[in-house]
């Protein structure tokens, strides 16, 4: 039985998630210890983590955007059994940088392979576990690429370099998700100040997870 609680953070490239979920981390850390679970996606476990590499490695011209697809719902299938759901069993508030949504987006509207096909391949790879929480960051994406393109010193990844139409239909198809899950899904201004998206993010976690905060 799942008695835990789940929450993801979602947002187009340099939307400032990973930023803000350092802050958030350090902030509930003190409070809940060893209750809270941080994770990323792709990655979080030994297989993952090489598909990982395999997905977002910039050699990796020819790879074929259903292959993408499947690889990032292969690494998403043992993120769960490995990290997501044994932390769920024992009743941890697990933060996750990523997760469904993030395919639905990028591979369904972004590479246009068909954001329903990408949906249900997502629903056969989870077993139809999804978040009971996600925060979206929504940025446009002229401002979060040009996050990217001027602060970011680490190396730029394959999906990075996509040109701005990608971009554009990612965060669209975002704003679409978001719409059509208003009781899961809270949109947070990402061009804010990285306080004020901080402070944000912690009000919504706070309210929608008092048991962990008595
Ligand atoms: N609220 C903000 N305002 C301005 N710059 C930000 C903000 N949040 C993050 N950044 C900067 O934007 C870049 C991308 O942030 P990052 O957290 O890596 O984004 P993401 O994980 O969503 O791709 C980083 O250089 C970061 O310092
Ligand atoms: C989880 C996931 C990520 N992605 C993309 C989004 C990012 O461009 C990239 C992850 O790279 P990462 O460096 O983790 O980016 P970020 O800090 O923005 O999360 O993979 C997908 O296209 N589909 C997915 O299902």
């Amino acid at each position: 039985m799942l008695i835990g609680k789940f929450i993801s953070f979602e947002g187009p490239d340099g939307a400032g998630k990973t930023t803000a979920l350092n802050s958030v981390v350090a902030d509930l850390t003190p409070q809940l210890k060893n209750m809270l679970v941080v994770t990323r996606e792709p990655g979080g476990n030994r297989i993952s983590e090489a598909i990982r590499n395999i997905i977002l490695d910039r050699k990796n011209t020819e790879m074929d955007d259903r292959t993408e697809a499947l690889l990032y719902a292969a690494a998403r299938r043992q993120h769960i059994v490995e990290t997501i759901q044994p932390a769920l069993n024992s009743g941890k508030l697990v933060l996750c940088d990523r997760y469904v949504d993030s395919s639905v987006a990028y591979q369904g509207a972004g590479r246009q392979i068909g954001v329903d096909e990408v949906y249900q391949m997502n629903l056969f790879a989870t077993a139809g576990l999804l978040p009971d929480l996600t925060i979206y960051f929504d940025i446009p994406s002229e401002i979060g690429l040009q996050r990217i393109m001027t602060h970011r010193t680490d190396e730029i990844n394959r999906l990075d370099v996509e040109q701005l139409s990608f971009h554009k239909r990612v965060r669209a198809s975002y704003l679409k998700i978001a719409e059509q899950n208003p009781q899961r899904i809270k949109v947070i201004d990402a061009t804010q100040s990285k306080a004020d998206v901080v402070s944000n993010v912690e009000k919504i976690i706070y309210q929608e997870n008092k048991e962990f905060f008595k």
